[in-house]
Formats: C-alpha cells, structure tokens, sequence
C-alpha cells in the first residue's frame, strides 16, 4: 500500500455512504479465479477451450505457441500500453480465428468447463454471497469468453442476479456451431468506455457513484472509466506474476497490491467492514 492514509479515508467514506451507492467492478481472469494451484498455472478462460478436448492436437499447439509469444508481452513491465494495444488485438484475433477453425458447439461448454483445471479463487463464494445479499451490483468486465467465465460462475453455484457481465461472447449459428466472436473484441488493453458505450450496461454502471475496482492487469484500472460521476473509488490489484518486476508500477497505480495472494480475504475483510458487519 503506497498510501495507508488515502485507502483508510476511502475505505471510510464507502461505509458512510452505504450500499446504495456502491457497486463492484471487477477482471474475471486471474482476479476472480486463481492464477496458480501447487506449482501450476492455472487456466484463463480462452485457456480453458485451448486446452479441451474439442481442439485438434495441432490446434492446441498453435494456441500455445500464440500464449507463449504474446503473455510475455501483455506483462511487459518495459512496453507502454500503446505498444502493447496492436498486439494484443493481434493475439486475440490469431486465437480467435484458430478457435472458429474447431467447430466448437455450444452444447459442449458444459462439459469443457466442467473438465478443465480452472479454479475459482478461495473464499470467492463469500465475495458473491455478501454482494448479492446486500443487492450490491457486481459488474464484471473480461477480456476472456463471455460464455465459458459465465458456466464457470454458473458451476460453482455464485452467478446471481446482482452480476452483469461484459465479455468476448461466441455467436453461434442455427446448429449450435461457433461461427464468430460478436463485437466489439474486448483485450486487456482497451477495457474502457469506448468498450462500455456499445453496450446495455453502459447506464447502469453510471447509477452507483461509489466503486470497488478489482484487477489483475494496468489495464484493469480504466474499467471504472465508465462511471461519469465517480464519488470514492478503490482499486485492488492482484499481482500474480513477474512481482518482482511489476511491483513498482502497481504500487504506484493501485491503492491496494495483493502479492501471490489466491485468496479473496482481503476483499472480503474489506466488504465486511463497508457493510456494518464488522466494528
Ligand atoms: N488467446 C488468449 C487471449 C488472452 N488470454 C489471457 O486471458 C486474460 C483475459 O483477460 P481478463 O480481462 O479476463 O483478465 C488475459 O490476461 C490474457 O492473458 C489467453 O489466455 N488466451
């Protein structure tokens, strides 16, 4: 924390001003499900197709190969975003049309989700619990796939009412057959307003002036970008990888970093207190 002083004062103000005016935003990928479980990489939702058993052999190497060039960019502590945006944009459409080449069917995300290795982060079921009792809208912006992080919800019980998702959404044809990603392509490098505005969400989000901001990446922190009249806001960022490298920059660009930390407590001690549950 850069500044105690500063996250202490927010924290207070989201209190006295109660839950109608608050509202969560948050990065799905390595935010709300776990990086790492025992030594391995834990897989992102586009990870959770690559590696499925609907993919050719060949399809899965290629989509590795792409992981393997691009993440390191994505985290490159030494490119500014604007160097990274054109990449990023490249990666996604690379994997896309590689996907579109699988004939994926929507009747078989089920049971991809329900085979991969994803993991929600630990204590996530408190996290939506809370908001959901206390009608507190959860807003979940992705750069993943909108219809696999929606199943991976939907299986472990916590896709409530309360939670809106904006995301990269598979559009199927009549036979159930993925045909193409809809618009707009949402990466980690442009989640921001000129995203949001397209879509229905977009008035909603402007409702509630108080924010909790949760992410992964730089790019997480324009998600709030959205809300024109931005009251308090803190941002919690989860630094998973290269910590060494990256602190530096997270430090300086979220009021709380959380390092190697799979857990959710520190969210959640947090919403405790803004709720009243907590002295
Ligand atoms: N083909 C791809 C493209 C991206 N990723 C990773 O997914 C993450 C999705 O973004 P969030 O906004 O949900 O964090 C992103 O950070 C990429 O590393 C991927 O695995 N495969």
């Amino acid at each position: 924390m850069k500044n105690p002083e500063h996250v202490q004062r927010v924290i207070s103000a989201l209190r006295k001003e109660g839950t109608d005016k608050l509202q969560v935003i948050s990065d799905f990928d390595m935010t709300l499900s776990r990086f790492g479980f025992n030594g391995r990489r834990c897989p992102t939702s586009h990870n959770i197709l690559d590696n499925s058993r609907v993919i050719s052999e060949e399809g899965r190497k290629k989509l590795k190969d792409l992981l393997h060039y691009y993440y390191p960019i994505e985290i490159d502590p030494n490119r500014t975003m604007e160097e990274k945006r054109p990449l990023m944009v490249e990666w996604w459409t690379r994997a896309h049309d590689l996907l579109l080449q699988q004939k994926i069917l929507k009747s078989d995300i089920a049971k991809i989700v329900r085979e991969s290795e994803v993991m929600l982060r630990d204590r996530v079921n408190t996290f939506f619990d809370q908001l959901h009792q206390h009608n507190i809208p959860l807003f979940i912006f992705s750069a993943g796939v909108g219809d696999v992080l929606e199943e991976v919800l939907r299986q472990a019980k916590v896709f409530h009412p309360n939670i809106n998702v904006v995301s990269n959404y598979m559009d199927f044809d009549d036979k159930g057959v993925l045909r193409q990603f809809k618009e707009p392509l949402i990466h980690t490098y442009n989640k921001n307003n000129a995203v949001l505005e397209k879509t229905e969400h977009f008035q909603l989000l402007s409702s509630r002036s108080n924010i909790i901001l949760l992410g992964d990446s730089m790019g997480d922190l324009s998600m709030a970008d959205g809300v024109a009249n931005v009251e308090n806001i803190l941002t919690i960022g989860f630094l998973n990888d290269k910590v060494d490298e990256q602190r530096g920059k997270y430090r300086d660009a979220y009021d709380i970093v959380l390092e190697k930390d799979e857990t959710l407590d520190v969210v959640n001690g947090i919403l405790c207190y803004i709720l009243g549950d907590l002295n």
